[in-house]
């Protein structure tokens, strides 16, 4: 059609993208590290480097509050969780290269969603 109007998203189809998503992550081989808060009694000096701590059970737990305006606020949690991880990890450590790997799949993923 030529005049083909940009379908905005309602609120409630972009927590259905947010709940696809997170269940995606959740579910990947690599999500291990990110599954539970960083334990930081365990964890000598992650209290202190990791200003803002985030994981998917934290991300999970705003989504079923519904304490996400939209998706690019779920989207910044997201980020956040493999930002926190890049800054806490060597790229070359199981843990920084999971980071890594589940960040890229996050971007393509929600990419690929919102086409
Ligand atoms: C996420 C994340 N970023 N850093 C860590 C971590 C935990 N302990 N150490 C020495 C780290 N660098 N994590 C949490 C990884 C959670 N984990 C570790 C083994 N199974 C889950």
């Amino acid at each position: 059609p030529i005049y083909c109007a940009k379908k905005t998203k309602t609120h409630k189809d972009e927590l259905g993208i947010c709940r696809v998503l997170l269940a995606e992550l959740e579910a990947h081989q690599d999500a291990w590290p990110f599954l539970t808060p960083v334990n930081h009694r365990a964890v000598p000096g992650y209290r202190k480097v990791i200003k803002k701590p985030m994981d998917f059970s934290t991300i999970k737990e705003k989504l079923t509050s519904n304490q996400y305006l939209n998706l690019e606020t779920f989207i910044i949690d997201v980020n956040l969780v493999f930002d926190n991880c890049e800054r806490f990890n060597e790229d070359d450590s199981e843990i920084g290269r999971a980071g890594h790997r589940m960040r890229r799949f996050f971007d393509k993923r929600w990419t690929e969603l919102l086409q």
